[in-house]
């Protein structure tokens, strides 16, 4: 790898160029960020000259920083003199880490504006077309089917009105989760609701068909084996409580804890306890092939104890052809000690709160979803909050004060989402649901900062530069404020600018509607579908006419453009690019200047100063680079220096990618 070429362009440019070979270059360059003491000169504008008054064009002037021979090549170690130096900086970046003036007035939609998506469950309360498109008007991504209710036909009839909403609304696109029922341990149907009180004697029994008031049915056969005299039941995830007292063949007799009022095929749990049964039924089998031929965008996959089930699926998938993400739900007490190994064999995980506390001691929720969260973070998987976010609004049409305090918490902790279930499925009050969850995660979002780099991505990734790419397109589009677009056929680097948090929306341009509709969970990414011309400037300005029309960005507001990941699309496989521009409607040259309203923004300076004199460019960009200016140079040098850093094969990437930069200032 070596550093090619660093150029402010209108703007800003950084281009990074690795080796062809991917070999490690032999020496590294040191750039000080100070005084420009690398050769800089004056690129000629590269302008869009345009009479149209309606395309969008880039303003682009620049200096280029480029290493040639006989440029110094002193690596310039941190002194203990620069460390006050250095903390300042950080201080000051800590400062700047927060969206600008322009990510503050980006979106007026409230589903794009907010960072944080929402899953909601589809069913009886909303399983209709009208509900559905007021469900992704106040702000659903994701429609969620419960395959442990409703059949197939009741579930085909909500794909076909996502994809109908989807094919008509291609700014605002739902993704579907197919949601396994798993090895559900449920009663038996009762002829009518039975009230047990504490101290009474209740049988369930594994023999069919028995529902009365002393005797219920159980749908699991080994359910009398996997239970010991002494087990806690807890029916609907601790709503009732009853203690083994003892066992016959086919039957376990119980003494109520506490009681209440038994329904037809309520949840049993048994605490501290998952049942043997796999984790993926034959009836889950039936309800992941009904996904595969309706191309849903995920699974969730309930009851998942080890990585070897999410295996299993993902080479059925794969030879099925079906391009699904597997979500695992982490909700049995025996996926606890695999976390780390079914986590890694996803594309992420929802913190499925209900089963979860039922099987494991209620006060260990909050902790695991806090690990998870974090866990996922550091991966660079999805992750998802569900269940009693709003369980009140089931019948109330405010929430408690300690659920929104609980919406809050999973905004804070990173979730990519958080998810409604019987709040939509069956409530009253769904559209109402979604309004506070919305607000609440816009509220905290808003008091959030920037950037809050996970722990240890750096390890997860093997496509390394994509991920030095984001993380400094990260920083950049932060310091100045911006959006950022990104061009990516497989989601790949959405996904991966998406778990760097930026501060300014990612704007995710894909040619590939399914990927759109993936990314419709990921944090901050709005997912746009684009056709991609061979010309890559066209396919620029094309998106960002389309941002602009859309309301997306403003006149002159200025975006960061990532050109990285797995798959190059115009760039060479060996070179990455992020370029920070100004856009705006082509005007006459000397109004379109006074367009540019950053005052600390270095395409400002360019613009005008190339403009009104090109002679005095060179000399007042040294001479006139004011500190957030030189930010810029100092990220476009930190990404020179730390990459290759990072990428030596001596010292592996154990930590996340720098934060700092290595040098003073
Ligand atoms: N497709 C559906 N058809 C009918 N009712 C549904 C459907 N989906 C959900 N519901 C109703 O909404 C309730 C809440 O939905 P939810 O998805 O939380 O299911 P659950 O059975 O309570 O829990 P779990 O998520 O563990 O399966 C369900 O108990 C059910 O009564
Ligand atoms: C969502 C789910 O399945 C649970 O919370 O148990």
């Amino acid at each position: 790898m070596s550093f090619s070429q660093a150029v402010f362009n209108g703007t800003f440019h950084i281009y990074l160029s690795c080796t062809s070979d991917g070999s490690q270059p032999k020496q590294f360059l040191s750039l000080r960020p100070y005084g420009l003491n690398f050769p800089s000169v004056l690129l000629k504008s590269t302008q869009q000259e345009s009479s149209q008054s309606h395309r969008p064009s880039r303003r682009s002037s620049s200096i280029t920083a480029q290493q040639s021979a006989g440029a110094q090549r002193e690596v310039v170690p941190v002194m203990p003199d620069d460390v006050p130096e250095i903390e300042e900086y950080i201080q000051y970046l800590r400062g700047i880490q927060q969206p600008g003036e322009a990510a503050k007035a980006m979106w007026s939609r409230p589903t794009v504006r907010r960072k944080t998506k929402i899953v909601c469950t589809i069913g009886p309360s909303t399983n209709t077309q009208e509900m559905i498109w007021k469900l992704a008007e106040v702000g659903m991504n994701v429609a969620r089917l419960n395959m442990s209710h409703g059949d197939h036909a009741s579930h085909q009839k909500v794909i076909d009105l996502v994809k109908e909403y989807n094919s008509q609304h291609k700014d605002n696109v739902i993704a579907i989760m197919l949601d396994t029922k798993g090895p559900e341990v449920r009663s038996g149907d009762l002829p009518q609701p039975i009230t047990l009180k504490s101290g009474q004697e209740f049988t369930f029994t594994i023999q069919r068909g028995v529902g009365t008031t002393d005797s219920v049915s159980v749908n699991y056969d080994d359910f009398v084996n996997d239970v010991e005299v002494g087990d806690m039941l807890l029916v609907d995830g601790g709503m009732m409580s009853l203690i083994v007292k003892s066992k016959t063949e086919d039957s376990v007799k119980c003494e109520v804890v506490d009681g209440g009022e038994l329904k037809s095929r309520r949840h049993l749990n048994v605490r501290g306890k998952s049942a043997t049964l796999p984790s993926i039924t034959e009836k889950d089998w039936d309800d992941i092939k009904f996904g595969v031929d309706n191309k849903v965008d995920f699974y969730a996959v309930s009851f998942v104890k080890d990585a070897a089930v999410v295996h299993e699926l993902k080479n059925y998938l794969k030879d099925c052809g079906a391009d699904i993400h597997v979500i695992v739900k982490i909700e049995s007490a025996d996926s606890i000690p695999n976390l780390h190994s079914i986590i890694t064999a996803a594309d992420g995980a929802m913190v499925a709160r209900g089963d979860l506390g039922a099987e494991l001691p209620i006060e260990e929720v909050p902790l695991l979803q806090e690990k998870i969260i974090r866990m996922c973070r550091s991966m660079g998987k999805a992750v998802i909050v569900a269940t009693n976010m709003l369980e009140s609004m089931i019948m109330h049409p405010t929430p408690t004060r300690a659920e929104v305090s609980d919406i809050a918490i999973a905004v804070r902790e990173g979730a990519d989402s958080v998810m409604l279930s019987g709040e939509t499925a069956h409530g009253k009050f769904p559209l109402k649901a979604v309004k506070v969850m919305h607000t609440v995660a816009m509220r905290t979002e808003a008091t959030l900062l920037g950037a809050q780099t996970p722990h240890n991505l750096g390890q997860v990734f093997k496509n390394h530069m994509s991920e030095m790419f984001a993380f400094h397109a990260t920083m950049m589009s932060n310091t100045l404020g911006t959006s950022i677009v990104v061009f990516t056929r497989t989601g790949f680097m959405a996904i991966l600018l998406s778990h760097y948090r930026p501060s300014g929306t990612v704007f995710a341009f894909t040619n590939e509607k399914r990927v759109q509709q993936r990314l419709a969970l990921y944090q901050g990414v709005c997912p746009i579908y684009m056709e991609f011309s061979d010309d890559a400037e066209e396919t620029f300005s094309d998106a960002l006419a389309l941002l602009q029309k859309q309301g997306m960005v403003r006149e002159g507001e200025e975006v960061a453009l990532v050109q990285s990941g797995r798959q190059p699309i115009w760039r060479s496989p060996s070179s990455h690019n992020i370029q920070v521009g100004t856009y705006m409607i082509a005007l006459p040259k000397n109004l379109a200047v006074s367009m540019t309203v950053y005052p600390h923004c270095i395409g400002f300076s360019m613009c005008l100063i190339e403009w009104w004199d090109p002679k005095r460019v060179h000399r007042t960009a040294r001479g006139s680079i004011s500190s957030p200016t030189s930010e810029l140079v100092r990220s476009a040098v930190s990404i020179a220096f730390s990459s290759p850093l990072s990428l030596s094969p001596a010292s592996p990437l154990t930590t996340p990618p720098l934060q700092r930069p290595p040098w003073p200032l």
